[in-house]
């Protein structure tokens, strides 16, 4: 089939490349100029494993990059995979998802009568949202019936929410949990079976088929869900550790249970990511907006944004940071990615700055990132885990990048030794004080 994919980034860029390796022609669409030289080089706008080797293999044959939307009408689908951040009280900025849907719209208004197009939202966005965006598709159509909620027969809009993790991007894509398809017509739902034809034969994954509201409804429980049982496992956590007891050992046996399953179960400094912290809080503000205060969604929050404070009450508790050194050892959200949105690297580093800490951080990939954040003059950057530890007096664990579980001797060359962990991929040992936030 022959697709449009319109926004490069995590999401737009892995479904445009999984989707030439799944034999479809794409046409990848961003407003940034860079991202597009970058994706007809060959090449990742980001760091995602596995997709620069994909752009690789199909740049070229099956897959090119554009900023004009003036062929969009050609193809039979146009994915929108823009993003959907949160603005101050939580719920979602539709600004650029608004915009792009409009252009859309325009690019679709030339349309020959008897041809139809599929607009595909794979942004995350809540099911009033999805409202706002149908309206501005129609604007763009020129067809200004957005009263009516309906877009005319030959464009019409489906969801199909996207479940991928950073740093895992295109496995995920290519072994998904499950296949979530939200249509409103028999054809736009034979559109979408046809296009995921052979993801779905070579998976067996299950398809959930349903309306565009449920199916993006689906997507913000599954996220709420997920960073609710990480939340629950921190403050399980903090329990076990002022019993002065393991909450690993007790999380590990937990998770045996099939009903609770042992994934996200790991305690620690808390999730962070462009998504869990954005998803929760625009489920929250959208539940109030229609008059329901969700106590355990606010908790869940609650713990989260805790849990960084308590791991600096730990270092406190071992050394007076003001004026002295402390690296901070992982920046990004997570390992595998670059990406530093709500990393709880950033907490951590406002609070030793407030502490008067002469903070440097260290990130196998993340740097460039993170000093969009947090400038030169405000933190020193280092080039490894072993210059950020050089002279510190204490040391901050964010990321649990695997480098850091091989760190040995070079906790000798800190002032004090004093290591707070706050995603357990340190090993206790002689010679350095440590302290686990969960353990
Ligand atoms: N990042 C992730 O792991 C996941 C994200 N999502 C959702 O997918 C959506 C996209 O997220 P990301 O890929 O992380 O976003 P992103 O911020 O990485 O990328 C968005 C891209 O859209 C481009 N863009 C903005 N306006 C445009 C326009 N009018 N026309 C063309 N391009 C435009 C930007 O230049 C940027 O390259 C969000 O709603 C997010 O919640 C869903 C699942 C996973
Ligand atoms: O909607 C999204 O964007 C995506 O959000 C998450 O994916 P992602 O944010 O990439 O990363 P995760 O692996 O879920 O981790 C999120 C945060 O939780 C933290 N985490 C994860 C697992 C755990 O046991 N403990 C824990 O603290 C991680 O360190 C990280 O900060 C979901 O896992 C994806 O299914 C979803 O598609």
């Amino acid at each position: 089939m022959n697709v449009n994919v319109v926004g490069s980034g995590y999401v737009g860029t892995t479904l445009a490349a999984c989707l030439a390796e799944m034999g479809h022609e794409v046409t990848a669409i961003d407003i940034d100029e860079s991202v597009v030289e970058t994706i007809n080089e060959g090449r990742a706008p980001l760091h995602e494993p596995g997709l620069d080797d994909l752009l690789a293999e199909h740049v070229g044959t099956r897959l090119r990059a554009t900023t004009s939307y003036a062929d969009l009408a050609d193809a039979d689908l146009t994915f929108l995979a823009i993003g959907t951040p949160s603005r101050s009280d939580g719920s979602i900025d539709l600004g650029p998802l608004s915009a792009a849907a409009e252009m859309v719209g325009e690019a679709l208004s030339g349309l020959d009568g008897d041809r139809e197009h599929l607009v595909v939202v794979k942004s995350t966005i809540t099911p009033p949202g999805l409202g706002r965006v149908r309206e501005a598709l129609a604007t763009g159509l020129d067809r200004g019936d957005a009263d009516a909620g309906a877009l005319a027969g030959d464009v019409e809009l489906a969801t199909n929410p996207e479940f991928l993790r950073e740093g895992t991007a295109v496995s995920d894509f290519r072994n998904p949990d499950k296949i979530v398809f939200g249509t409103e017509s028999a054809s736009a739902l034979a559109t979408l079976e046809e296009l995921y034809a052979p993801l779905i034969e070579s998976t067996d994954s299950p398809v959930v088929r349903t309306d565009p509201e449920t199916a993006m409804l689906i997507k913000y429980a599954n996220n709420a869900f997920l960073a609710t049982k990480i939340s629950l496992a921190n403050d399980l956590g903090n329990v076990s550790k002022e019993f002065g007891l393991d909450a690993y050992e007790v999380m590990e046996a937990v998770g045996l249970d099939d009903r609770i399953g042992e994934r996200f179960l790991r305690s620690g400094v808390g999730w962070g990511g462009s998504c869990f912290p954005k998803d929760v809080d625009a489920l929250i503000s959208s539940a109030r907006e229609v008059g329901y205060e969700p106590p355990l969604l606010e908790a869940t929050v609650e713990v989260n944004d805790r849990q960084p404070e308590r791991l600096l009450a730990l270092l406190d508790e071992h050394v007076d940071v003001a004026g002295e050194r402390v690296a901070v050892l992982g920046l990004a959200f997570k390992p595998g990615t670059d990406d530093v949105r709500n990393s709880r690297a950033i907490p951590l580093i406002e609070g030793l700055l407030e502490r008067g800490a002469a903070v440097v951080g260290y990130d196998p990939v993340a740097t460039e990132t993170m000093r969009e954040v947090f400038s030169e003059t405000e933190i020193e950057y280092a080039d490894s885990a072993a210059d950020a530890l050089a002279g510190a007096s204490g040391a901050v664990v964010a990321t649990d990048w695997d480098e850091f579980a091989a760190l040995d001797e070079e906790f000798d060359a800190m002032a004090e030794s004093v290591v707070v962990d706050g995603r357990r991929i340190i090993e206790r040992r002689e010679g350095i004080t440590y302290e686990g936030l969960t353990w």
